[in-house]
């Protein structure tokens, strides 16, 4: 059994190409969005995000982020319109942050790193019948990222935040109920919007990347819990669980949009 990938010396972001050799294809993510090469489409439609009656089943330490997953038997919620030709439905979102406040992001915006990026992800359910199915198919993902940067208590964080304790080691689960990620939005829906992957293996070519402009404030404190997360489970040396980002990749010619000028 192979060295799992992960983010550090020997399993990180400069060696997933080994084993995922689309690690260095024509459409990665993330990227450095630079704002002055992004174009302001007229066409794009505002982003329809439509959270309400969203249903959490479970949170999870997969070992590389901390997930919330969704009940996705139906299209209750979904995200579309924006560059979207048809609704995606939410599966689970996830987290990536540093050690520091200094970065932590995955996406950068003129070389800026933030503390913390959110991925809300979703599939197209209309053309497939499962997440797997969608996950592998070109027109399959569609995932929402938000800025997070600290600053005051974000009110609605505190229930996911204050569940990490259940969490805490790879591997671990526990019922989540009654979360809604809509309170993790930001006033504005501006967006930036690229072809591109997913951000970890098996980095599949069939993102359809909508990067919020407006990023969110959480404190000290609650960025602070991420970081008692950790990579590895009960039996294993402790390893915290930071800086599980993957840097910028080359843009190799795609444009980027821009929902608003
Ligand atoms: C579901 C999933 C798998 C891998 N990577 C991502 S990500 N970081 O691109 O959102 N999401
Ligand atoms: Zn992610």
């Amino acid at each position: 059994t192979g060295l799992q990938w992960g983010y550090g010396e020997d399993n990180g972001p400069s060696e997933w190409h080994i084993d995922f050799p689309i690690a260095q294809g024509s459409r990665q993510s993330p990227i450095n969005i630079v704002t002055s090469d992004a174009v302001y489409d007229p066409d794009l439609l505002p982003l329809s995000i439509c959270y309400d009656s969203c249903t959490t089943l479970s949170i999870f330490n997969d070992g590389h982020s901390v997930i919330v997953e969704f009940d996705d038997v139906d299209s209750k919620t979904v995200i579309q319109s924006g560059p979207l030709q048809v609704p995606y439905r939410l599966k689970q979102c996830h987290f990536h942050w540093g050690g520091k406040n200094t970065h932590g992001s995955e996406h950068t915006v003129n070389g800026k790193s933030y503390a913390s990026e959110l991925h809300l992800v979703h599939w197209n359910a209309v053309k497939y019948k499962t997440f797997a199915e969608a996950a592998v198919a070109p027109d399959g993902l569609a995932v929402i990222g938000i800025f997070i940067e600290t600053g005051d208590d974000h009110p609605g964080l505190h229930q996911l935040t204050d569940a990490f304790y259940m969490v805490k080691f790879k591997g671990s689960k526990a019922v989540f109920p009654g979360f809604n990620p809509k309170s993790l939005l930001p006033k504005s829906l501006h967006y930036w919007t690229y072809p591109g992957s997913l951000t970890t293996p098996p980095l599949y070519e069939n993102v359809i990347w909508i990067v919020l402009k407006e990023p969110i404030k959480i404190s000290q404190k609650q960025m602070h819990r991420f970081r008692l997360l950790l990579f590895s489970n009960e039996d294993e040396d402790r390893l915290p669980m930071i800086d599980n980002f993957r840097p910028p990749q080359p843009l190799k010619g795609r444009k980027v949009r821009a929902s608003f000028c």
